[in-house]
C-alpha cells in the first residue's frame, strides 16, 4: 500500500513502513501497535497516559486488515482480529521508530555552549528583565533558554526580599522542601544547629550542591540581598567546559570519573541527627541513550570515604588532582558580584558555583528547584 511516499506491508509479526526515497523501513510488531493505540479508550491524549494494562492485550493481535486513509494527516488504520480499530497520524508513528538512529532520538534538542573566560556568554543572552519575565512566556523562555545553553541565567529588577525572591522563582517552578528549608537566608551568623560551611564567612571552592542526594537539586537560586563590606563574590565554573578539557588533556581520566561512581554524604544537624544523607554516583553522567554528557558533579567538601582497592586509589588521587586543578584554574573562573536585584539561577547538574571568604555581614537569599520539575518546564518550550 503506497502513501505519500511510504510503502506499507505486513510481515509476519509486524507491519513495516518503508520510505520510497531510500528504502528505509519503519518496523512496528503488532503488539507493539496495540500497546500504542492512541483510542480515547485505552490513552488519554491530554495527559498522555495509558488506562489499561500489558496484560490487557492479547499477545496473539493481528490486524485483520489495514489501510492508510489520506487526509490533512494521513492516518493508518488497523482493525485487529478481536475487533478493535486502532488509527495512528502516520507522521507520529514514523517519529517513534527506533530502527533508524535511536540514539540520535534522544540528543538534545538544545545546544549546550560550554564556556570559560575567552567565551563567556554575553548578558544579552543570559540576563532577562523582571517585567519581561512576569509578563510574558518569551521572558520564561529566554530564561529557560539561558540556563540550558550556559547553565546559568540571571533576572534583574527583581525587589531584594526573599519574599520576591520566591515569587521570581515560582514564575517558572515550583520552589523545592528542603533540609534547609523552602526559601533559605544565608547569613554568616553561626546557625546553632545546622553543620553546613556554607553558613559562615569563609571562602568555598567552585562545587555542586546536594552531591549527597539521590538527585542533586536540578537549580540552584541567589538573590544576594546584602552583599558583605568586603569580598565574598561569587564564582562559576562551567563543569561541561571542565569535561571538555580534561577529555581533550587526559582521556583515561575522563574515563575514570565516567566509570567510577564517588561516594557522597552529609549530616544536616549537629545534635539529635535524624537523617544521614548518602548516595555514589559519577562526575560525569551520560544519557543511558544518546550517550551525551548530562550531569557533572563534584563537590570536594561533601565526599565520604572513597571504598577502593589500591589501585584505584591511586588512580583517583592523580586524576581528581588533575580535575580540581582544572577548576581553580582562573581561565576558567567567571566572578560575579551579586548585589541586590539580581535572582541568579545555576545550573547544578552543570555549573559550579562558589564564593570568596567575607568580612561583614552578607545577606544571601535562595532556594532549590527539582531537576524534574526544571526539565519538565524546560520541554514545555522545546528545550529539553
Ligand atoms: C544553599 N544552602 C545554604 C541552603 C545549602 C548549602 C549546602 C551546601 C552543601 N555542602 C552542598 O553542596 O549541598
Ligand atoms: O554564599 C554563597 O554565595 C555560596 C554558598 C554556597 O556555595 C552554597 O550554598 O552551596
Amino acid at each position: 500500500m503506497i502513501w505519500a511516499g511510504y510503502h506499507v506491508s505486513r510481515g509476519s509479526d509486524h507491519l513495516s513502513i518503508a520510505a520510497q526515497t531510500n528504502g528505509f523501513e519503519h518496523k512496528f510488531t503488532f503488539e507493539w501497535l496495540r500497546d500504542h493505540c492512541r483510542d480515547p479508550s485505552v490513552y488519554d491524549s491530554d495527559t498522555h497516559q495509558r488506562s489499561i494494562s500489558i496484560l490487557d492485550i492479547n499477545p496473539d493481535v493481528h490486524p485483520f486488515k489495514f489501510q492508510v486513509i489520506q487526509g490533512a494527516d494521513d492516518v493508518l488504520s488497523i482493525t485487529w482480529n478481536d475487533g478493535h480499530v486502532s488509527t495512528y497520524d502516520l507522521k507520529w508513528l514514523i517519529r517513534q521508530s527506533g530502527q533508524e538512529n535511536r540514539k540520535q532520538a534522544f540528543k538534545s534538542p538544545i545546544q549546550r555552549t560550554p564556556w570559560n573566560i575567552p567565551t563567556l556568554p554575553q548578558s544579552s543572552q543570559t540576563n532577562t528583565d523582571f517585567q519581561e519575565f512576569m509578563d510574558s512566556a518569551k521572558g520564561v523562555e529566554k530564561v529557560i533558554r539561558s540556563i540550558r545553553e550556559h547553565g546559568f541565567a540571571m533576572v534583574d529588577g527583581v525587589e531584594p526580599t526573599t519574599k520576591a525572591t520566591k515569587l521570581t522563582v515560582e514564575r517558572m517552578v515550583p520552589v523545592s522542601q528542603t533540609i534547609y528549608g523552602e526559601m533559605f537566608e544565608l547569613r554568616n551568623e553561626e546557625k546553632e544547629d545546622v553543620s553546613d560551611s556554607s553558613y559562615s564567612n569563609v571562602a568555598l571552592g567552585a562545587h555542586t550542591d546536594t552531591t549527597y542526594y539521590n538527585e542533586a537539586f536540578g537549580l540552584q537560586i541567589f538573590h544576594c540581598l546584602q552583599p558583605a563590606a568586603r569580598g565574598g563574590a561569587n564564582i562559576l565554573v562551567d563543569g561541561f567546559k571542565i569535561a571538555e578539557l580534561l577529555k581533550k588533556a587526559n582521556p583515561d581520566a575522563y574515563q575514570f570519573f565516567r566509570k567510577t561512581p564517588l561516594e557522597a554524604e552529609y549530616i544536616h544537624s549537629r545534635s539529635e541527627p535524624q537523617e544521614h544523607y548518602y548516595n555514589v554516583d559519577y562526575v560525569f553522567k551520560h544519557h543511558p541513550i544518546s550517550d551525551e554528557l548530562e550531569q557533572f558533579r563534584f563537590n570536594v567538601y561533601d565526599r565520604a570515604p572513597h571504598k577502593m582497592g589500591l589501585s584505584e586509589q591511586r588512580l583517583f588521587y592523580r586524576y581528581y588532582r588533575e580535575l580540581a586543578a582544572l577548576i581553580v584554574d582562573e581561565t576558567n573562573v567567571m566572578r560575579v558580584q551579586l548585589h541586590p536585584g539580581t535572582v541568579l539561577f545555576i545550573d547544578n547538574w552543570r555549573v559550579m558555583h562558589g564564593r570568596t571568604g567575607f568580612q561583614g555581614q552578607r545577606i544571601m537569599s535562595g532556594c532549590y528547584v527539582n531537576r524534574s520539575d526544571f526539565i519538565s518546564r524546560a520541554k514545555v518550550f522545546d528545550l529539553a
